[in-house]
Order: structure tokens, then sequence, then C-alpha cells
């Protein structure tokens, strides 16, 4: 195994192999236990995309609450999935076939479309350009505001779904849909994720769809794989501690040195992490 992929499997913790039940109700216990823990948190917030890992996510936080909800007696837990669409989303059916799997206690809607806009006037107001892709950013970062409203509202911790393959590579919007409370699926790669919605009897084109982060107007629905130049398949087999191409596996190594700020928190004087 090359070294630098031993280094990056120990520190994102990944398994070569997992038994799903059990992964399941690793997730489950571990956000019952934070919960219970912290008695002012009664909700978790969500957003619901209509992609595998919201699907997943959503569906072991909904587990979580309804166990919490049967031990406590307390009915005031509740798990809230959130759809926010920029505008009309192309593919909402699946965000809505994804709640309605997932049983969701309760479903907001927030349009980011209006403050996406009114944000990037702004910002253009001042002789800035603002790039497709950097707009893309901003659409993530107000999806990550209107789930910290959404938790203001309801005593509530915002649930993220980043796990192995995409925090290796980096790809997710720092302070956007990298910005969250709790990641319950961080550990597992894309094939384990899918693993566990097997078991969990999720409808297949859920979890058989491309992987999307849909931000970008000029490339809708660019598949995660066409952006990083690399498949989930190397991503997940280099994650496992398998062998992956030579290209692949140093363009893996490239996103993850790359993107080494995004899995800190703001860099200070005694960080040395990036020296
Ligand atoms: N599939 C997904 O989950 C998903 C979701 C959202 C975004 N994405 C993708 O993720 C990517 C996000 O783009 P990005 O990474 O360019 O934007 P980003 O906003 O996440 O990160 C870039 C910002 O990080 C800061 N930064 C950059 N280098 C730094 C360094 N060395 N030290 C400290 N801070 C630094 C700067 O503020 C910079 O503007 C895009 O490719 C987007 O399409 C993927
Ligand atoms: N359209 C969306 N509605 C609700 N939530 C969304 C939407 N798009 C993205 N999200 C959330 O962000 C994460 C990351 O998405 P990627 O596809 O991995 O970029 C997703 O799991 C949702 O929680
Ligand atoms: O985060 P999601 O749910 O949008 O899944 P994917 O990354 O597969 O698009
Ligand atoms: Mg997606």
């Amino acid at each position: 195994m090359r070294e630098l992929q031993q280094q990056i499997i120990k520190e994102l913790c990944v398994k070569p192999e997992i038994d799903p039940q059990t992964e399941i109700r690793r997730s489950v216990d571990f956000m019952k236990a934070y919960l219970k823990k912290h008695t002012f948190l009664k909700s978790l917030v969500l957003g619901i995309s209509g992609g595998q890992d919201s699907t997943l996510t959503g569906k072991l936080a909904q587990m979580a609450i309804s166990e919490l909800r049967q031990e406590t007696g307390d009915n005031s837990y509740q798990f809230i999935a959130v759809r926010l669409p920029y505008g009309n989303q192309a593919d909402e059916q699946d965000a809505l076939d994804a709640i309605e799997y997932i049983q969701a206690d309760k479903t907001v809607r927030v349009n980011i479309k209006p403050a996406t806009d009114e944000m990037v006037a702004s910002l253009i107001e001042n002789d800035l350009t603002i790039s497709d892709f950097n707009k893309g950013n901003i659409k993530a970062r107000q999806r990550m505001i209107a789930q910290y409203g959404v938790a203001g509202a309801s005593q509530g911790a915002v649930v993220g779904t980043d796990h192995a393959a995409e925090a290796i590579t980096g790809f997710y919007t720092k302070y956007g849909d990298g910005g969250a409370d709790i990641t319950p699926i961080w550990r597992l790669d894309k094939r384990q994720g899918k693993q566990l919605l097997k078991i969990l009897k999720a409808p297949e084109h859920l979890y058989l769809k491309t992987p999307t982060a849909d931000l970008e107007e000029k490339r809708p629905a660019l598949a995660d794989e066409a952006a990083l130049g690399v498949t989930y398949q190397n991503i997940d087999d280099y994650l496992e501690g398998r062998d992956v191409p030579t290209t692949a596996a140093e363009k893996i190594e490239n996103w993850y040195l790359k993107t080494q700020h995004k899995r800190h928190l703001p860099i200070n004087v005694y960080d040395d992490f990036w020296k």
C-alpha cells in the first residue's frame, strides 16, 4: 500500500470491509447518545436533495429520533427534513421520494434562490466578478444558513452528510455542506453507504443515480466523478486499502493535499499541519 494511502485510511477511519447492520446501529446509537447527553437538543435537521448521501443520513437520523421518542416517552424529539431548491429543482421528485422513504416527522421547504441572487448582486455591485462556480458555493452556503435557521428555531442540531469518499477529496463547500454539527456517516465510503441503503430497503433509484452536487448553472447535474476526474470506484478502492492505477492514486492524493485546510478548524499560529 502507498504510504500516504495508509495515513489517510487511518485519519478517516475507513474499514476495508463492513457489516452494514453493525454500521447502521453504530450511526443511529451515536446520534441517540449525542442527543441524550445534550438535553437541550430536541431535533435533527438535514437538507434532503434526493441523492444517496442525504437519503441514507436522513433515514438513520429518523431512526434515531423514532427510537429516542419510544425509549424516553419524550414526543418533542423530531427529525426535520429540509428541502432547499434553488428555484426549480430538476430532480425534485427524487427529493420527495427520499422524504417519503425516510418518513420524516416534518418537512420544511426553503427556496434558496432569492437569498443567493441577492448576495451575488450585492457582490457584483463592488466590481467583483462572481463566477458560476463561485455562485455554486454561495448556494451551498445559503443551504447551510437555512438549516441553521431551522435548527435555531427547533432546538436542533444540523446533520452533515460528509463521508470518507468526499472527505478525502475535500469535495464539499467549506462552511456550506461542510458546515454541520454532527456527521453520522463520516468513516463510510460511497459503496459502503450503498450497502447500508440496500439493507434499509431504500428505493434503488435514489442510490443508483449519478452523484452530483448540482451547483453549477452552466454544467447542470455535473457528475462528481467528472468534476473530480476520478471515479468513486477508484476512491473507494483506495480508501479500502486496495491497489488502484497510479494515475488515479495520484489524483486522489493531489485532491487530499490541496484540501487539507478544509479538514481543520480555522488555522491559528500553533497549527503546523500545513507546513
Ligand atoms: N458533491 C459534493 O458534495 C459537493 C458539494 C459542494 C461543492 N462541491 C464541490 O466542491 C468544490 C468546492 O469548491 P472549492 O473547494 O473551490 O470551494 P470552497 O469554498 O469549498 O473552498 C475554497 C475556499 O477555501 C479557502 N481556501 C482555499 N485554499 C485554502 C488554504 N490553502 N488554506 C486556507 N483556506 C483556503 C478560500 O476561502 C477559498 O475561497 C467544488 O468542486 C464543488 O462543485 C461538491
Ligand atoms: N437541493 C438540495 N436540497 C436539499 N439539500 C441539499 C440540496 N443539495 C444539496 N443538499 C444538501 O447538501 C448535501 C451535499 O450535497 P452533495 O450532492 O454531496 O453536494 C446533501 O447531502 C444535502 O444534505
Ligand atoms: O449528498 P447527496 O444526498 O446529494 O448525495 P450525492 O452526493 O450522491 O449527490
Ligand atoms: Mg447531491
